[in-house]
């Protein structure tokens, strides 16, 4: 059996090696993580994984088969093989929680350890943040367009992959759905699982009535009937509506019940639907609709005046088909140098890639009497913004650009967390309830004009003066070596 130590790419194991052998694996350093561009072309991205990799990085060993895999691959040697048996993660991390609001640039996430513990962490916990920070943003999406309505993910049989399907229905909770049919998810993580039926069943029996009543008798509480197999409005719902007046009759409709449309107009199916539905007097009754929708044909549907109020949705969520990757990334931003912390700067011709050195903080700023965000301060570590004091908002990228945020009318909150302290997990995740309440709150405090899907308002995230001082010293200090 091999260990998720191997969900890596050979060159961190060659470059832990080969400082192994230079004798520089233990030398401490900090590694950011961060990504440069919101998914979708949206405002802000909803952070999701972080549980998954505090698992990840508390069973973090190299087990025996493990290493006779890379002894087999013949670029290690026996030395090494010999540290890694006895290697374990020891450093600190600082995270933000997941269901927290970012923006691009932001340290999401900081560790501080050992070289070679750092390097080996980055692929296996980048790909974890990268897809799950994904799918929440693409979930939370859905859920800007969907308002009350339900929200099923339905994604697994889509998914690339059981822990893609697994990890993303979760993910998609944080996003704002409500529940899942993934029932493994369901298992492992507390999450509500529910479902309809498939057009399989319905073409099991003689007829779509008999089939309906069949589904009845086993499971009479939960009567979302899939009326689309034959003829929607000639046959199905008027079926539908036969067994509901039945139920009825006998003092047995439960509280929930209703149709699913799964193919054609769903505006216009939905519409007839329920207006035969009213006219029998089941004007409660849920319209679930499912068939490659996204937030995009949500809102369509809404738009042509669709009476669909529960929404399944699979393939576009669970492999966040516009916009398939988060390209969050793992950089190193300082090291200790004998027993001294040297902040390290990585270069570019492109201004957006240079990156922000040493060992940093964001601090969210909230307006006290409205209690929306008002920007995010990426600061050095240890600084602090006094809220009763005045505070200058001032743009790196718009110098010109200045806002005066006046004392005792903001509050401010500092977004990383301790996670692990000398290689020991400190933080309990909270139940995934609270994780989903606060990610309401987080969305609920940024203006609409932030969370509107087109063209949405750029959050003001700005360096703080310490740190842009910081940055442009290594930067004068890193090109003047090329005079
Ligand atoms: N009123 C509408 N406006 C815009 N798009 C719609 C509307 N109704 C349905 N759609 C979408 O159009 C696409 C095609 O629908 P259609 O029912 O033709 O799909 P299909 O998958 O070919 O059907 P089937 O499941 O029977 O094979 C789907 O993505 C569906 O969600
Ligand atoms: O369209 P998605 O957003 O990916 O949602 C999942 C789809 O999976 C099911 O279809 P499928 O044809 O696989 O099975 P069925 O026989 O139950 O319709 C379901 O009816 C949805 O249409
Ligand atoms: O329960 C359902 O209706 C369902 C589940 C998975 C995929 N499509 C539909």
């Amino acid at each position: 059996m091999y260990t998720k130590a191997l969900v890596t790419d050979l060159y961190q194991l060659t470059m832990m090696q080969g400082l192994f052998f230079e004798g520089k694996h233990e030398q401490r350093c900090v590694f950011d993580r961060f990504y440069r561009k919101n998914p979708f072309q949206n405002g802000y991205t909803v952070i999701a994984g972080l549980n998954h990799v505090i698992d990840y990085v508390k069973r973090l060993r190299f087990g025996a088969d493990d290493l006779q895999y890379l002894r087999h691959t013949g670029f290690f040697k026996e030395e090494f093989l010999r540290y890694l048996q006895g290697f374990s993660f020891t450093g600190d991390i600082y995270a933000m929680p997941e269901g927290t609001v970012a923006f691009p640039q932001e340290v999401l996430l900081r560790v501080h350890a050992k070289k070679s513990e750092a390097i080996l962490l980055e692929t296996c916990l980048s790909m974890i943040l990268n897809h799950e920070s994904l799918i929440a943003t693409k979930a939370r999406r859905i859920r800007t367009v969907a308002g009350n309505d339900t929200l099923m993910e339905f994604g697994l049989r889509r998914a690339q992959g059981k822990s893609a399907g697994v990890h993303g229905a979760r993910a998609a909770m944080i996003g704002g759905f409500n529940g899942t049919s993934n029932v493994l998810a369901g298992a492992m993580f507390h999450m509500p699982v529910l479902g309809t039926m498939a057009h399989s069943w319905i073409m099991s029996f003689a007829s779509e009535l008999e089939a309906f009543r069949a589904y009845v008798r086993q499971y009479p509480n939960n009567l979302i009937l899939l009326v689309d197999t034959y003829n929607t409005l000639k046959q199905g719902v008027p079926n539908a509506i036969k067994i509901f007046t039945e139920l009825r009759q006998k003092n047995c409709l439960p509280a929930v019940y209703g149709i699913r449309l799964d193919s054609g107009d769903l505006a216009y199916l939905s519409k007839e639907a329920r207006k035969q539905l009213q006219a029998a007097g089941f004007s409660d009754a849920i319209i679930a609709a499912s068939n490659d929708l996204d937030e995009n044909l949500i809102a369509e549907l809404k738009a042509q005046g669709s009476e669909i109020n529960s929404w399944g949705v699979g393939t576009h969520l669970i492999t966040a088909k516009d916009s398939p990757s988060l390209g969050g990334v793992f950089k190193l931003v300082g090291q200790y140098e004998d027993g001294q912390f040297v902040p390290k700067i990585k270069m570019s011709d492109n201004v957006e890639k240079i990156s922000n050195p040493g060992i940093k903080n964001v601090l969210r700023i909230y307006d006290k009497e409205t209690g929306k965000m008002k920007a995010d301060v990426i600061t050095l570590a240890g600084e602090e913004i006094d809220s009763t004091k005045d505070y200058e908002l001032t743009s790196d990228k718009a110098p010109w650009r200045f806002r005066l945020l006046k004392g005792g009318t903001y509050h401010v909150k500092s977004l990383l967390q301790p996670i692990f302290k000398e290689g020991r997990a400190v933080y309990t995740t909270p139940p995934l309830q609270d994780i989903i309440s606060y990610a309401e709150e987080q969305i609920q405090s940024l203006w609409p004009e932030y969370r509107r899907l087109v063209n949405p308002e750029e959050m003001w995230v700005q360096r703080s003066k310490k740190l842009s001082a910081l940055r442009e010293e290594l930067l004068e200090k890193e090109s003047m070596k090329f005079f």
